[in-house]
């Protein structure tokens, strides 16, 4: 398992989400717990950051999202990857199977929800045309990869400067599909101040696998 876990924590302002505490444990704790069964867990820090935990690597960070996960699958050696960030600690064990499985079937996966909301464009600050929202889905993490493939689409990447916000996009610019599976509202991802209210009241009532 490859945890991005590098970020600033802009959007939320409380300093890098690694170490911000939900349900009395850091973020960091609670994604390696999900993934206290993956046989490598290989982790993005801060620059300047360093831990010690059995069992896992902790690489620092790069300046993107891309460039953390570059640096962790550098040295990963599994078969399969799953790439998953620090800031969603909900992720029940049945999504991260889901995602496994298909990955292993078709070299690529991503788990998504569905769009609750009406979308529409926004256009200089008025309501513009909708989008078919039930043609649209929300990505979530973990994805899944065969190592090679996802090596091969961020060295693409690398070159072509290509820069995108999750590691699917890079595999489908290669032009291997990525499957869909059914992900998890409650995996939504910590980003701003109010999602933190929702954070804690999930951690009271969530049941550790
Ligand atoms: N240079 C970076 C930037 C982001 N991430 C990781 O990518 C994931 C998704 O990023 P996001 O939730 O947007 O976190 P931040 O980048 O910390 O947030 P912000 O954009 O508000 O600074 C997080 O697990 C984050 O730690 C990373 O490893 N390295
Ligand atoms: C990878 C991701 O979680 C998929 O939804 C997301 O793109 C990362 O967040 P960011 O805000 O784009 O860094």
């Amino acid at each position: 398992m490859l945890l991005p876990a590098a970020g600033s924590g802009e959007r939320l302002g409380r300093g890098p989400k690694a170490w911000l505490e939900v349900g009395g444990r850091t973020l960091l704790d609670w994604a390696l717990a999900a993934f206290a069964w993956a046989d490598e867990r290989l982790v993005a820090l801060p620059a300047g950051y360093s831990l010690d935990h059995p069992g896992v690597r902790f690489l620092p960070g790069g300046r993107t999202r891309q460039e953390s996960v570059y640096t962790l699958l550098l040295e990963a050696r599994g078969e399969v990857v799953l790439v998953h960030d620090v800031a969603r600690p909900f992720l029940a064990p049945a999504v991260a199977q889901r995602v496994l499985q298909a990955a292993h079937r078709h070299g690529a996966a991503a788990p998504v929800v569905l769009v609750p909301d009406t979308l529409i464009q926004d256009v200089d600050g008025f309501y513009g045309p909708p989008a078919p929202r039930e043609a649209y889905r929300l990505v979530q993490t973990p994805q899944g990869f065969g190592r090679e493939l996802l090596l091969e689409a961020h060295r693409k990447a690398r070159q072509e400067g290509l820069e995108a916000t999750d590691d699917a996009q890079l595999v489908l610019a290669l032009g291997h599909p990525v499957a869909l599976v059914e992900g998890d509202r409650r995996a939504f991802k910590i980003t701003y101040p109010e999602d933190l209210l929702l954070a804690e009241g999930l951690a009271r009532v969530w049941q550790e696998p």
